[in-house]
């Protein structure tokens, strides 16, 4: 199974670390010549989890995408969904093919308000069969200090998910398989919205105890509303406390590495959006997300009071202060 490797920001580079490590030889796409250049030489990514080695001999890397995605059975694509559709327009509406495509994306494209696979089907003609998510909870910088992560692979061919997974799997990254394609995706959008919550709150000085009880109903909102977005049963056979849903709600809300919770919490100590994402520098997918997903809810008539009111903090001009007022008022 050759695999190809689009993105090379710190969750790429990290999978391609995983990869490599096991011996799978790479494909990987990366947009700057000059990062590529320096990756040959210096054997790391300059930008990106310095401590994640590579191995030369292991890898080709190319600027060239049509170039990676043709060499690859499974294209694994981990870049900012706010950068997708620059990233794919040019390609051939029949580019994939049969080739198996692999999400670690956690976001919503913006102004569509699609899922990867959405976009794809949309534009590429793809089938459900041949697409996969990676989620649960792992930050890049755990994965590159080899420090023990859970990594869930879903796909409505499970047996293709295990298969892939099993790519994945070492000392440091143990795998699940799940078929809840639809299901993952959103929980991992919706927990970026309430990671940047918990940010927020923080920021604000709430403390450790408002914030569990924050955490907590936000857990049962996120799960109302997978519930209400899936495309086949409804869901109730589902573990909803597994590490692909509750588990990364949890990571995200309290992990220092959390580029959500980090910008949550600039935006609880007064920054503007816009300074904030300046200071950052990285992506936090909730911020988009919360747009994305304050209007599929209303579209949809699915009440979700928390993240209805992050939208309106970060979109609305609300006043965090104020939001978190309100907020308190929902809680049980
Ligand atoms: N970092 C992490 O620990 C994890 C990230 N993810 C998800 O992986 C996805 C990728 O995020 P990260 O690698 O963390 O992002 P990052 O913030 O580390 O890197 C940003 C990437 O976007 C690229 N980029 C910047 N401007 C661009 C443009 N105009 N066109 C195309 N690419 C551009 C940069 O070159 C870089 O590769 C996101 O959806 C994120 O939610 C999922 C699990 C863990
Ligand atoms: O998805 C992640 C951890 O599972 C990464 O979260 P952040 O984008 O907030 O860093």
């Amino acid at each position: 199974m050759q695999f190809g490797i689009i993105g090379s920001g710190s969750w790429a580079t990290a999978l391609a670390k995983i990869l490599t490590d096991n011996n799978n030889h790479i494909y990987w796409w990366i947009r700057n010549d000059e990062t590529i250049s320096y990756l040959q030489q210096r054997r790391h990514n300059p930008h990106y989890l310095h401590n994640a080695r590579f191995d030369n001999s292991k890898m080709q890397l190319s600027s060239n995408l049509n170039y990676i995605i043709e060499q690859s059975d499974v294209l694994v694509v981990a870049v900012p969904s706010a950068y997708i559709h620059s990233v794919f327009s040019t390609l051939n509406t029949d580019v994939f093919g049969q080739r198996k495509i692999v999400s670690a994306i956690k976001g919503l494209l913006p102004g569509t308000n699609q899922l990867f696979n959405e976009y794809l089907q949309q534009q590429f003609n793809t089938r459900l069969e041949d697409y996969f998510a990676i989620v649960g909870p792992c930050h890049a910088e755990e994965v590159a200090a080899e420090k023990l992560s859970y990594l869930t692979f879903s796909g409505v061919d499970e047996a293709a998910a295990k298969v892939i997974a099993g790519h994945f799997n070492n000392e440091y990254l143990n795998t699940i398989v799940n078929h809840d394609i639809m299901g993952v995706q959103y929980a991992s959008v919706l927990k970026n919205i309430y990671a940047l919550g918990a940010g927020i709150a923080h920021g604000l000085e709430y403390g450790d105890n408002f914030l569990s009880v924050y955490i907590a109903n936000a857990a049962s909102e996120m799960v109302r509303f997978v519930r209400k977005m899936r495309i086949d049963e409804d869901g109730t056979g589902l573990n909803y406390a597994a590490s692909a849903y509750l588990g990364d709600l949890l990571v995200t809300c309290y992990s220092l590495y959390s580029r959500n919770r980090m910008f949550g919490n600039m935006i609880g100590k007064g920054y503007s959006v816009k300074a904030a994402q300046l200071e950052l520098n990285m992506v936090a997918e909730g911020y988009n997300a919360s747009r994305s997903i304050y209007r599929a809810a209303t579209a949809m008539n699915i009440d979700i009071p928390i993240a209805a009111t992050i939208y309106n903090i970060l979109w609305e001009h609300v006043p965090a202060s104020s939001g978190f007022e309100h907020i308190e008022t929902l809680l049980v």
